[in-house]
């Protein structure tokens, strides 16, 4: 997406051909500032603190960071340890996984001489394949916006809410439940984001906001607690989210109070879709409350608000009292029945495990 002009990514190869360059995610909205990652462990470090993050930018990163431990040493005992020292990062998004277990296959079969260029290649590949993923998945999601626009008719704005950040921050470029709202915006069809602030990283209100404004996105950022309201009271048309996994059966992994947004949307009529790339889709299990292991984060993100002074500084300041115990956990699973549909980058489908199979067929 383009900033004041300037086409970016999240993720990019840096000029010498080693180093990998990321905006650090963590200082947005209030600086924006870029980082060089050139080791596994950088890479690592980066997606554990956040630097980056959303489920498909965390497996780009993790395949680069293979790729820089190939470039340090490409024995079986150094690719044994960046997968392991990478899987061990972040444990809901299956996107890490995915992406490991694609570079392992690829790499393991190379003499190690091979593997530093082959790495390279890979992870360059596996980036492309994302964004043309989510530009896919912004032509499929465009259709519900067109048809939620004919629904509200001409000139009257489709109100969307989304939680979190699912946009081109998120992902290798376009984002996941963002790329049908840029398309809509683009196509000209009137819009109106309800953004989730999305306690307690706000990730909706640092992120997603900043996203939007820099494209020109018509958004009102709101306290996570306003959703179910905005929605009962008809304020809303439309709920598009992200993920972090999708069982084979469509039970929903994604940022801490989307089930409660989708609680809100089901007692409200409102429809609620999922955005997912099938680097998103775990098929190994179906029972997401069962099967998917939620993060617990430090509770100290609970505890403490970032924020920017008056005068430019970027400030850590703590909510709560200093003996207060606090809870973080990042995820939380949406049965498969709350969700209205899956907008996938082979079409849309119903939040079943027929729904998936019809548009993943290859996938058992
Ligand atoms: C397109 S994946 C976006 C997904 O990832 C976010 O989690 P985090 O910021 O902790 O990596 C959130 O769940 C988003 O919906």
């Amino acid at each position: 997406m383009k900033i004041d002009g300037r086409p970016w990514r999240p993720i990019w190869l840096e000029a010498d051909g080693g180093r990998v360059g990321i905006i650090d995610q963590t200082l947005l909205p209030h600086r924006f500032e870029t980082r060089s990652l050139a080791t596994l462990d950088g890479a690592a470090h980066a997606i554990a603190a956040m630097q980056v993050r959303g489920a498909p930018l965390i497996g780009a990163t993790a395949a680069y960071g293979v790729a820089l431990a190939m470039a340090e040493d490409a024995g079986d005992g150094v690719l044994d340890r960046a997968v392991a020292v990478l899987a061990a990062t972040r444990p809901t998004a299956v996107n890490l996984r995915w992406a490991l277990d694609r570079m392992d296959r690829h790499l393991r079969p190379l003499a190690p001489g091979e593997r530093r260029e082959a790495a390279y290649a890979e992870a360059a590949r596996l980036v492309e394949a994302d964004v043309a993923a989510n530009a896919a998945i912004g032509r499929h999601g465009l259709e519900l916006v067109r048809a939620a626009a004919r629904r509200r008719g001409p000139g009257w704005p489709v109100r969307i809410l989304t939680h979190c950040n699912a946009g081109w921050l998120a992902t290798c470029d376009w984002g996941t439940a963002l790329a049908p709202i840029y398309m809509a915006h683009d196509a000209g069809i009137p819009l109106h984001v309800w953004v989730d602030e999305t306690r307690p990283r706000n990730q909706g209100a640092a992120l997603t906001a900043w996203e939007l404004l820099a494209h020109g996105v018509p958004h009102t950022v709101v306290a996570d607690n306003a959703g179910g309201h905005l929605m009962q009271r008809g304020l809303v048309d439309l709920c598009i989210v992200g993920a972090d996994r999708v069982t084979a059966a469509g039970d929903v992994a994604n940022k801490i109070g989307t089930y409660l947004k989708a609680l809100a949307a089901r007692d409200s009529g409102v429809p609620f879709h999922v955005a997912v790339p099938s680097s998103t889709i775990d098929w190994t299990i179906e029972d997401g409350i069962a099967g998917i292991p939620i993060e617990e984060r430090s509770a100290d993100e609970v505890r403490h608000i970032q924020g920017m002074a008056e005068d430019g500084r970027v400030l850590s300041v703590r909510l709560v009292p200093d003996g207060s115990p606090a809870a973080n956990p990042a995820f939380d699973v949406t049965p498969a029945r709350l969700v209205d549909g899956l907008i996938t980058e082979r079409g849309r489908c119903a939040a079943t495990a027929a729904g998936l199979r019809g548009l993943f067929p290859d996938h058992s």
